[in-house]
């Protein structure tokens, strides 16, 4: 039994086949017209701010959800993976993000205390309690936070590449999650899920049935965060018909 990540092995894994398998929607989520406008310049502010208000309330909900995994990688992981560590910095940078949330909300005069959660935020929010129920494998839960913390990385990062037209003031936002570290941070994390679904999948778990049953659930959970990823832009955009009924 070896269940240590092989270091430098980023990609060939299996949420590599996941992202080549469900290219579609995987860019769907990672190259958002949202996202694509705050790229070219485009974006429309009220749209940014309503981002800004909804995400503050996603991210809110998202510290209980990490603090849930690392609770899993304390019982079930091995001390020498190295995944207590990842986890934890991960909720270092959310108590930072946190803060960041607040002072450019003051910016952009949003008041966060009023601002009620969108159905798409509901949704994703219920969507992370679910993923808290002990009944959900480690396994599954670590895929789903690595899918989430990409889209946002994969997003951002687009805004930063050569020929991004992005207005200087929401440069901040594009570098926190598009930034390098932040790199490093989402492919560790994609090598811990890596590693955990190749050790369900190769059975080192005596029930074979239930170890491809994890794989399968993470691969649906995958799917699901990308969902969930593109309804919460489409929010942001103002194409979920909240800003006007629907007929
Ligand atoms: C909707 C959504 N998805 C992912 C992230 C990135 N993770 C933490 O910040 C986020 N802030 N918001």
């Amino acid at each position: 039994m070896d269940g240590k990540s092989k270091p430098g092995l980023p990609h060939g894994g299996m949420t590599d086949t996941w992202v080549k398998k469900h290219r579609l929607i995987y860019i769907g989520a990672t190259r958002h017209p949202f996202i694509l406008s705050i790229r070219d310049g485009t974006v429309d502010l009220p749209a940014f701010k309503r981002w800004l208000g909804q995400d503050y309330i996603f991210v809110r909900a998202f510290v209980p959800f990490v603090a849930s995994v690392l609770i899993r990688a304390y019982k079930k992981g091995d001390e020498s993976s190295g995944d207590m560590e990842v986890i934890l910095s991960g909720l270092g940078s959310l108590n930072d993000e946190i803060a960041w949330f607040k002072q450019e909300a003051s910016k952009w005069g949003v008041d966060l205390s009023q601002v009620a959660p969108e159905k798409p935020t509901q949704h994703y929010c219920r969507f992370l309690e679910e993923l808290m129920r002990p009944e959900v494998d480690y396994t599954v839960a670590m895929a789903a936070f690595w899918a989430i913390e990409a889209v946002y990385q994969e997003s951002f990062a687009h805004c930063l590449e050569e020929g991004s037209k992005a207005p200087p003031e929401l440069k901040e936002a594009c570098q926190r999650w598009g930034n390098d570290g932040f790199g490093h941070y989402c492919s560790s994390l994609r090598n811990i899920a890596d590693r955990l679904l190749e050790k369900a999948a190769s059975g080192s778990v005596p029930l074979v049935k239930v170890s491809e049953d994890v794989v399968s659930k993470a691969e649906v959970t995958f799917l699901r965060v990308l969902e969930y990823e593109v309804d919460f832009w489409n929010m942001s955009c103002g194409t979920a018909g909240h800003s006007a009924p629907k007929p």
